[in-house]
């Protein structure tokens, strides 16, 4: 093959195609499909990645390939393939297509550098500046204010411009020793030696008895000084081996048995089973409640494909990737699991990567985009808590984890569990309609009751002259709690603080009128705006509803939540876990692993503690403030809701002890809050697809959604206006078209946002006329400053 077809790493429209070059002679054997590349561009050099190869007569007169950056293929044909249908379903460049199935470290690093030719005398200035040097970086010459001469340099001929291309991770090596000599000589030379060679001598010592082993340096005590005179005196060789950083090092795993399963968890299993046997492509929907033991049905189905010599992909949101979740997996699969999260170096991931990739490992466990592991015998994809929004990227290419999993397991003829207490509307849906194949575990295991749960009306608390933020019924349970030697579990829900108003008194909360979501706070016009159809009001002073003045937008801290408790209970034992106490590595594991350790009573976080803790002696959950989120102009904000209480209440009572929630609230009537007391999933579901139906949103119809950005208010509502009158006739008459409003984030680093939300069922050709209007942008993008992204099946509407 003389010729391959690049995509280079330049992320324009006008690039995003493939380029042709040619392969030189010394090449031709090596480089193959879904190699990494360095290829001239331009004036520069730039990684590319070879999509194919092919064999013509030497006529056309095309650049060759610069250097081969891999020696084996880093993207077999099904990811090559995948990363064609990504490009086309969420309208990104085919290069970030290609550079997100890869980890960080493989991404290109550019340098700049000058060097001298020889072929012309150097000026005066440069030849200071070098100083002997024949090369030096071209930041330096920048800093010395030499650019000037530099490009003089390049025209007389005296300077090149070097560009170099790299891979940004490294492979880690350690030093390897061995003793070349055989035991007899090895005695004879240590006695041979001199008296005050006391520290060789001691250095060969090590080595008695392990003739022709290979010792790493580092732990054989030996210094690099000592070991340099040995290997000069040739007594002693050595060699770089290539190791993998290790995330776990330090952790020892027990290994587990498989349990035997309950009937309902047999029954749940058995379809699954069946289908990994007949290898067939059938997405399952997993709906079991909190500790019903999905987890040890993930476990007995990745036994299953492994011992057909299969491999296994297991996504688990980022949040609930604690290592009590992958330990799980480490003990029943030990050295055959990979795990991959964002708490790895880039250096780690690498590794972890480079596992996968030479099958090393059987079973990956990592998040969203641990679905792109290099496999290439793929048994099944499970996705644990499919309904995490966290699934979805937020950046090009916006792809959901989801998606790219069903896709795969298509090629791949092997089933994908989907598995949630609380799925997703979408899924659950479809699993309705047969898409997926429900199996569902309405039981926890061995019959564990699911938790009492109370709903406490704050507003009520108020009223009886109770101001602080914990209601008399949870604090007089918590102290039981401490009383008791159980633990307490308080969750506080950050997100959506501050950006709604609500009346303490009655709990009212303003909406908008055209759309059923709550209107946005804007402090500093003391303004209320709808952000989905841009209606305004001005922010009361007075509650509408009860005439009370206590209406205010508030906002609440964990740090605040334990002072206030530490006021009220001095002797409580806290554990406060948020941004500010994870932010270091391990402190999660570390703050977990004392509470499990019990020493401390409450266990005080917000979303971060939502999700996956099982531990025996949690008797009691309380959510402080379950309004927040229902709130948010999402039309998601009734849902996350609900999700978010299960998922939390799920974490009382999980095993012999029985379990308690209290879920305070100012709006305790709201169905997400009445139902999710209730743990009834099925009602929710109805009252949910009713309110989605009126409202025209998923699942009964697809969104898109158009972002237009500028430094300027004006222009970007003009373009905004002007995308929707370009593509409206381009859509069907039902599809609906929302805007242009500006966003509910109208300003992100001084660029003034609008968007549109385009509602349709069926539209054949949204896809082509969205990826015009990019285009058009792309084309004049630089010189009118207008930035346009789409997003299709949004999950952030801000
Ligand atoms: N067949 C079984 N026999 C005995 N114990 C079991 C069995 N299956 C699961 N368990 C135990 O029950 C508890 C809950 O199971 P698991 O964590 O798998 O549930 P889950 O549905 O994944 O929970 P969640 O979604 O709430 O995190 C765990 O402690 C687990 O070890
Ligand atoms: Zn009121
Ligand atoms: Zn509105």
């Amino acid at each position: 093959m003389n010729i391959a077809s690049v995509i280079v790493d330049v992320a324009v429209r006008q690039t995003d195609r493939p380029f042709d070059y040619s392969i030189p002679d010394m090449w031709r054997e090596v480089i193959q499909p879904g190699m990494r590349v360095i290829v001239p561009f331009g004036p520069r050099h730039v990684q590319g990645f070879v999509l194919s190869v092919k064999e013509e007569p030497e006529s056309r007169k095309l650049k060759p390939i610069v250097e081969p950056m891999d020696i084996v293929p880093v993207l077999n044909e099904e990811l090559l393939m995948l990363a064609d249908w990504l490009t086309k379903e969420s309208l990104c460049f085919k290069i970030s297509a290609l550079q997100v199935m890869l980890p960080a470290a493989m991404k290109a690093k550019y340098s700049k550098h000058i060097r001298t030719t020889g072929e012309a005398p150097l000026s005066p200035q440069m030849q200071t500046f070098l100083n002997g040097r024949e090369e030096a970086p071209w930041e330096e010459a920048s800093e010395a204010g030499l650019l000037p001469d530099v490009r003089k340099g390049v025209k007389d001929g005296s300077l090149d411009v070097i560009y170099a291309v790299r891979s940004k991770g490294r492979k880690k090596t350690v030093r390897m020793v061995k003793c070349v000599l055989p035991e007899a000589k090895l005695q004879e030379v240590i006695q041979s030696m001199p008296k005050n060679a006391i520290k060789q001598k001691e250095a060969l010592q090590t080595f008695c008895g392990k003739e022709g082993e290979w010792l790493p340096l580092h732990e054989t005590g030996i210094s690099s000084a000592v070991a340099r005179a040995i290997i000069q005196k040739e007594y002693v060789t050595e060699k770089q081996e290539e190791v993998y950083r290790d995330p776990l090092a330090g952790r020892t795993f027990t290994p587990d048995q498989p349990l035997l399963l309950t009937d309902i968890q047999q029954k749940a299993i058995n379809p699954i089973l069946e289908k990994i046997h007949e290898a067939a492509a059938q997405p399952f929907l997993l709906h079991g409640v909190t500790g019903s033991g999905k987890t040890e049905i993930y476990l007995q189905s990745i036994s299953e494909v492994l011992a057909k010599g299969k491999e296994a992909i297991v996504l688990v949101p980022e949040i609930s990737l604690t290592p009590q979740m992958t330990d799980r997996f480490k003990k029943r699969f030990g050295s055959e699991v990979a795990v991959l999260h964002s708490g790895l170096s880039t250096g780690e991931k690498y590794d972890e990567w480079r596992k996968i990739s030479r099958k090393e490992v059987k079973v990956v466990v990592g998040a969203r985009s641990a679905v792109f592991a290099p496999f290439e015998n793929i048994g099944l994809i499970i996705i644990d808590e499919e309904h995490e929004t966290s699934y979805k990227q937020e950046e090009n290419p916006r792809y959901h984890a989801r998606d790219v999993a069903i896709r795969r397991a298509q090629f791949y003829s092997c089933p994908v569990i989907l598995g949630s207490a609380t799925p997703s509307l979408e899924s659950y849906a479809r699993a309705q309609k047969g898409v997926y194949t429900l199996l569902t575990l309405d039981q926890r295991v061995n019959d564990r009751p699911l938790p009492t749960v109370d709903i406490i009306d704050m507003r009520e608390e108020l009223r009886e002259g109770n101001r602080s933020m914990f209601s008399r019924d949870l604090f007089e349970k918590i102290k039981d709690r401490i009383e008791k030697g159980e633990q307490a579990v308080l969750f506080l829900n950050k997100r959506g603080y501050s950006s709604f108003i609500m009346c303490r008194d009655c709990g009212f909360v303003p909406e908008c009128p055209n759309c059923d979501v709550s209107m946005t706070y804007h402090r500093h016009r003391h303004q209320l705006k709808c952000h989905y159809c841009g209606h305004e009001d001005t922010a009361p002073d007075k509650c509408p509803e009860c005439q009370s003045e206590h209406i205010r937008h508030f906002g609440t801290g964990t740090q605040k939540v334990e002072e206030e408790l530490l006021k009220l209970l001095p002797e409580a034992r806290i554990i406060r876990m948020d941004v500010d106490t994870t932010g270091t590595k391990g402190a999660h594991e570390r703050l977990l692993k004392q509470f499990g350790n019990k020493e401390a009573d409450i266990l005080l976080g917000t979303q971060m503690i939502a999700k996956g803790l099982d531990f025996p002696d949690i008797t009691l959950v309380g959510v402080l403030s379950a309004d927040t989120m229902l709130h948010l102009p999402d039309f998601r904000a009734s849902e996350k809701t609900f999700q978010l209480l299960t998922q939390v209440s799920g974490r009382a009572g999980r095993h012999q002890l029985p379990g308690e929630v209290v879920i305070q609230t100012y709006t305790p009537e709201h169905y997400s809050i009445q139902l999710a007391a209730d743990q009834h999933y099925g009602a929710f579901y109805e009252q949910e697809m009713m309110t989605r139906k009126m409202g025209g949103y998923p699942p009964f119809y697809y969104l898109a959604l158009i972002t237009v950005s500028h430094e300027e208010a004006i222009v970007a509502s003009a373009e905004a206006a002007k995308i929707v009158a370009n593509i409206k006739p381009e859509l069907s008459p039902a599809a609906v078209i929302l805007g242009p409003v500006a966003s509910p984030i109208s300003r992100i680093n001084n660029r003034y946002r609008w968007q549109c939300l385009i509602k349709y069922k069926r539209e054949p050709k949204l896809g082509e006329t969205l990826k015009h209007v990019l285009e058009h942008y792309a084309k004049q993008g630089k010189s009118n400053g207008l930035m346009v992204s789409v997003d299709i099946h949004p999950y952030v509407l801000m």
